[in-house]
């Protein structure tokens, strides 16, 4: 596409290399965790308004938006015993788990598309590898992702199956991605929205800032909810060791986030 504007009439930016912001809208936040393939419809519109408001009046010129799996990827991942570092030799649990995520994508562009926002696809399982094995790097080329950036176009990855050498398929979690995307394509500022307000002490409150693991590691558990992929230690644990300034908050931080303000947890 060589036009001047994005598929629903987004203008492109003049400036195709500017940092993109790159968001999580977490399978907790758009799914109802407990429910298997059900969505949180709620949730998810409130996430697609913010999104299109900050898109329409430039709040953010350049997003990438990732999702997570909720009760649609998990509840398939688990059944089935693969997870981040269990794989799978059957193609059927790989088909289930990954026909689960882009349902969920298709869920989620059609929310976008009903606000104009110019949201296209982009499946993990089709591009990326563990070429080492289940404790090796991810191997995710973003070129497409890059390009339909510079074209005006907000790509929308998700939580997937990877084909993982000597281990069939495992899972990449959106955590995952967004630490790959943040980094290959220089994340200006990186947002993880989910069902908590940020991350949380031992009492229960907001921890505003973490700057290591070891400070606040007693603290952080995994998910409440069916979650092969490590909750939100992991999620802590990866975002440190981003360049780029990350923010944990819940859907009240997401309007605030994407307007450049510190909301929820700042992980840097
Ligand atoms: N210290 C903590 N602070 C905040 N949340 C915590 C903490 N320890 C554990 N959690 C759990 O982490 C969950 C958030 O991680 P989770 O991976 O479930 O979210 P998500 O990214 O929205 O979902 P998904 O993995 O499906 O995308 C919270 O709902 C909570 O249950
Ligand atoms: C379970 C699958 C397939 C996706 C996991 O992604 P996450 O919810 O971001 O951890």
């Amino acid at each position: 596409m060589s036009a001047d504007r994005g598929a629903s009439g987004t203008e492109r930016t003049d400036d195709a290399s500017a940092p993109p912001v790159v968001l999580k809208l977490g399978g907790s936040l758009i799914t109802d965790k407990n429910r298997p393939e059900t969505l949180d419809d709620a949730a998810l519109a409130a996430a697609c308004d913010a999104v299109a408001s900050a898109l329409a009046d430039g709040a953010v010129d350049r997003l990438v938006v990732v999702h997570g799996g909720g009760s649609f990827g998990h509840h398939h991942a688990s059944e089935h015993g693969v997870s981040t570092t269990a794989g799978t030799a059957d193609a059927g649990a790989v088909m289930d788990i990954h026909s689960a995520m882009t349902e969920l994508n298709r869920a989620v562009l059609n929310r976008l598309h009903e606000r104009d926002v110019p949201a296209v696809p982009v499946h993990p399982l089709s591009l990326s590898a563990r070429l080492e094995g289940p404790d090796g790097d991810l191997d995710l080329p973003l070129s497409s992702t890059a390009t339909l950036l510079g074209e005006g176009f907000v790509p929308v990855l998700h939580g997937d199956g990877v084909a993982t050498a000597g281990a069939g398929v495992t899972v990449v979690s959106g955590d995952e991605l967004v630490v790959e995307l943040a980094v290959g394509l220089g994340a200006r500022r990186v947002g993880v929205c989910s069902t908590v307000p940020g991350v949380l002490d031992s009492d229960g409150e907001v921890i505003p800032s973490i700057d290591s693991f070891e400070a606040v590691a007693d603290a952080l558990g995994a998910s409440d909810a069916t979650d092969v992929s490590g909750g939100m230690a992991a999620k802590v644990r990866e975002l440190l060791a981003l360049d780029a300034p990350a923010h944990v908050f819940g859907a009240a931080g997401l309007e605030p986030f994407l307007r450049g303000e510190d909301a929820g947890t700042r992980i840097d």
